[in-house]
């Protein structure tokens, strides 16, 4: 339920939208009340195919945006939609460019987008059996931990044996320093000049929750232009990693053969998340020190408590200088596809994580929305300024912030 899911989640910010009268009836309002006010049913109607959805005519939702769209504006969706579905790479870099806008107009087209794109993929699972038609693959690790040759080499593989592989890269010091983490440095050389493959770094500003956002919609977009396999990968920093344990099917913890204090920055919870450890670098000296990780982390992991009834995360060791482990590092993750896939958790992660992606866009828009709330706006450098003098409370200085945009909000919603 896939498209249902996303449909709802739209429409709940939507809500959010008009219900705290934040926007007025613009164009762009209007497009989302569209959705909002459609039906249930409506909802559904999107989710037939998209060969299908031609059959009938469009749905009563979807249509409803393309009657709000300018006809250059259709054209420009027209064209990144039969593009990224033909596979082509540009429509699709394209495509994700439109979903990472902070222009709300083009935003509401990115949406638009979204839709149709979902609404074609959930054909292509009908025809695979229900199945998912792509694997998602997080990969975390610390910086310098050997993530960029192993996505690089694992990359080249797959691509050699037939799949299309995409890499989305979540950098989270691009949210709170607007530098990079991963970014400074040519990445993936190889993988990058390979046809059947697609990289793309998130995007350098904003907040977590935006790249959240967006990580998760260039998934879908991926999937739509053929991917079958969408590596995303985050440095172990901050809460990127857990934001990237949420969107995937296989969580993946990549850790270097180092001392104590090189891994002390890896966090017990994001251990507790992974489905796979794999020790990197595990070559020449570093064969020996490469081992003890790896009878370290396995004792480590029996302790945990076990996230999935069918599978027991397991640790193994690789190297991507000699390749050495790196087929049998994929051949695991294929055996965890398969028995997630045939025990129905995988599945149930995916609509798990529906949920959360639901919240956490709540999160985002609510917050920006209070943020950007004019009687918020007007009393906050006065209200910051006591609290940061001791004069008030930080509760009392919420309660009184909260209480400005809920008054104003429930006043302009009620004339
Ligand atoms: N010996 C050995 N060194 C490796 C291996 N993989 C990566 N390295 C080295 O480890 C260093 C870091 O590798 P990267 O792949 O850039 O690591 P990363 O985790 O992507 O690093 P960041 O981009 O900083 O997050 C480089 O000097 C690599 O040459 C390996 O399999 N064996």
């Amino acid at each position: 339920m896939r498209g249902f899911g996303f449909s709802l989640l739209r429409s709940s910010s939507s809500s959010l939208h008009s219900s705290l009268a934040i926007h007025t009836a613009t164009r762009t309002c209007c497009l989302h009340r569209g959705l909002f006010n459609s039906s249930h049913n409506c909802y559904q109607s999107i989710l037939p195919g998209h060969s299908q959805m031609h059959r009938k005519g469009m749905s009563t939702a979807l249509r409803q945006h393309i009657q709000d769209l300018s006809g250059s504006e259709q054209r420009l969706l027209d064209k990144l939609y039969k593009g990224l579905v033909g596979g082509q790479r540009a429509s699709l870099a394209e495509s994700i460019t439109l979903v990472e806008t902070q222009h709300p107009r083009k935003k509401e087209l990115a949406q638009v987008l979204l839709q149709r794109v979902l609404a074609y993929r959930r054909e292509q699972e009908s025809h695979n059996g229900g199945r998912p038609v792509a694997f998602r693959v997080g990969l975390s690790g610390p910086p310098g931990a050997g993530k960029s040759s192993f996505i690089e080499v694992v990359g080249k593989m797959l691509t050699e044996r037939g799949h299309k592989v995409s890499v989305l890269a979540v950098d989270p010091s691009s949210c709170t320093t607007g530098g990079s983490l991963m970014g400074d440095k040519t990445r993936m050389t190889e993988l990058s000049r390979d046809m059947n493959a697609f990289i793309r770094p998130s995007p350098t500003s904003g907040t977590l929750g935006g790249v959240t956002r967006t990580t998760n919609e260039a998934i879908v977009l991926c999937e739509g232009a053929g991917y079958d396999i969408v590596l995303v990968e985050t440095v172990g920093v901050g809460q990127s990693e857990f934001a990237v344990a949420d969107m995937v099917d296989m969580f993946v913890l990549l850790i270097p053969p180092a001392g104590g204090d090189e891994l002390q920055g890896i966090k017990r919870g994001i251990i507790e998340r992974a489905d796979l450890v794999v020790v990197t670098k595990s070559d020449g000296d570093l064969v020996v020190p490469a081992r003890r990780i790896q009878a370290e982390y396995t004792s480590a992991l029996k302790l945990l408590r076990r996230q999935s009834k069918s599978w027991n995360p397991k640790v193994v060791r690789a190297s991507s200088h000699t390749f050495e482990g790196i087929p049998e590092v994929w051949a695991k993750m294929e055996s965890y596809r398969d028995t997630m896939s045939a025990s129905g958790e995988l599945q149930g992660r995916r609509r798990a994580q529906q949920k959360v992606w639901m919240w956490s866009l709540i999160q985002e828009n609510v917050l920006q929305h209070f943020q950007n709330h004019p009687s918020v706006r007007d009393a906050l450098p006065h209200l910051e300024e006591r609290v940061t003098k001791g004069a008030i409370s930080p509760g009392l200085a919420a309660d009184l912030l909260l209480k400005a945009f809920s008054s104003s909000s429930s006043s302009s919603s009620s004339s």
